[in-house]
């Protein structure tokens, strides 16, 4: 199975290369929304995550416009909400490839907006980032109910530099000049990877058969 990474800095468009992936019937593991399930109702890290930050949750759920504004800002803040979800996400990753791989794909798509930063690109075939200038990004992401350019600011220096990224990626995808361009380019990913054999997937010992 050939596992493709797809990232990118908040605003930057990765939601929407997803869905095109999506549309072209790759299976995608999203991690934002991973994150966002663990911290829903019944979510596997809502009880972690309200011990950590007290007063956070609300009606079952934690409110994640008020533990943004704790942990944004707060690096030590940060690294430990991250302490409590990544081992969550990647637990997810996993059981998201081994159904895959059972299932006979030969493509997936892992959407992870850390995906540098967390060394998760180790475990790609192929990685895929998608970039656009800093001024597109700022008028994608101040549209945004809740946001400033002080908080985008708060978010951006979490992250590693656009640019740092652009030099690992094994394909950049410019996403500033409308989505056709990257609709095309998407199709050509997929189409020269599905024949492909991953190097990371099957992993034997988890794989049954
Ligand atoms: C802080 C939280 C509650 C804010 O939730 P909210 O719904 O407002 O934002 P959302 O999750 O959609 O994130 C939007 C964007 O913020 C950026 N972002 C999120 N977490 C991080 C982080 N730990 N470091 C840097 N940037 C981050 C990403 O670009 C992401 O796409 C949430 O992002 C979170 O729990 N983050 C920590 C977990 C994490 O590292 N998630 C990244 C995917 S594994
Ligand atoms: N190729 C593109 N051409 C034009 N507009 C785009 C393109 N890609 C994304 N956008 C627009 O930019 C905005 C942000 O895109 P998207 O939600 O895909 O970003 P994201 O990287 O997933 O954001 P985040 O990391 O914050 O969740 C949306 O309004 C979307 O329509």
């Amino acid at each position: 199975m050939f596992i493709i990474g797809l990232t990118g800095s908040i605003g930057m468009g990765k939601s929407t290369a997803s869905s095109m992936f999506r549309r072209l019937g790759v299976a995608v593991q999203d991690s934002d929304a991973a994150v966002h399930k663990l911290m829903a109702h019944g979510g596997r890290a809502v009880s972690l995550v309200e011990r950590a930050f007290p007063g956070v949750a609300r009606d079952g759920q934690i409110d994640r416009a008020l533990l943004g504004s704790r942990v944004f800002g707060d690096p030590a803040a940060l690294k430990c909400l991250e302490g409590i979800l990544h081992p969550l996400v990647a637990q997810e990753r996993e059981h998201f490839l081994r159904q895959q791989a059972l299932q006979g794909r030969p493509l997936v798509v892992l959407d992870v907006p850390l995906l540098f930063e967390t060394g998760g690109d180790r475990d790609c075939d192929l990685t895929v980032l998608v970039t656009a200038p800093p001024f597109v990004q700022e008028s994608r992401v101040l549209r945004r109910p809740g946001m400033s350019l002080e908080k985008l600011n708060r978010i951006r220096t979490q992250q590693m530099p656009d640019r740092e990224k652009r030099q690992r990626a094994d394909i950049v995808l410019e996403t500033g000049l409308g989505k056709r361009p990257v609709w095309l380019a998407i199709q050509a990913i997929v189409r020269q990877s599905v024949h492909r054999k991953g190097a990371h997937w099957p992993r034997r010992a988890k794989v049954p058969g």
